[in-house]
């Protein structure tokens, strides 16, 4: 199946497409309701200080799997911006790179998800809007309220807060995907 979001009025909306939209349906397609779509709104989420970590995001709802929660919303770039890299989210859109720029406190939520890249319940996935790419949050598996949304910031050992086991475990993720069956460490 595929997927379409769009953001209006700080409300993303998820709308499972057929082979194509009709121009009516295109102009309908806020209207929530209408089969074929979603809207998840800004209530289904809140904001808590985690320990050691600053500020989390946290569900109120219960989720299924593979359900889209949120974007990552913020200044799309062709370039990488000469700013502290806490809120940039870097990926590749159809063999280019793109930096989305969340440096600004604009009250969204995608900004403030945190690393957990040994247990993670969510996954980002670059999703197509209007031909630009857009960063889009879904859960990896069936959420309760009140659940940390936390995902894998990816490889590398550029993460303080993994520590050195951190790093290892992560290394073990690879060789795992590499070499499956190999002994963990845990
Ligand atoms: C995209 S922000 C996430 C929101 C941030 N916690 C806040 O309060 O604004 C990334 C920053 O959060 C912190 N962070 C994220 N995951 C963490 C973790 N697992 N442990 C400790 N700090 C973490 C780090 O300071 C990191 O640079």
């Amino acid at each position: 199946m595929r997927m379409r979001v769009c953001i209006e009025n700080g409300n993303a909306i998820l709308l499972k497409r057929g082979k194509s939209m009709s121009r009516r349906s295109r102009r309908e397609r806020g209207r929530p309701g209408q089969h074929g779509q979603r809207i998840i709104d800004r209530d289904a989420f809140y904001i808590k200080e985690t320990p050691n970590k600053g500020r989390g995001v946290f569900t109120k709802k219960e989720f299924g799997q593979n359900e889209f929660l949120l974007p990552y919303e913020g200044e799309l770039l062709e370039k990488e911006p000469d700013v502290d890299d806490t809120y940039i989210f870097e990926f590749t859109f159809k063999g280019k790179p793109f930096w989305v720029d969340a440096s600004k406190e604009d009250g969204s939520f995608g900004r403030l998800l945190n690393d957990d890249h040994i247990n993670p319940n969510c996954r980002p996935k670059v999703m197509e809007i209007d031909e630009k790419p857009a960063i889009c949050f879904f859960s990896l598996r069936p959420l309760s309220s009140n659940t940390e949304l936390v995902y894998d910031y990816g490889p590398g050992n550029i993460y303080p807060w993994r520590g050195k086991f951190g790093m290892l475990r992560n290394h073990q993720k690879n060789l795992t995907a590499l070499y499956p069956g190999m002994p963990q460490i845990l």
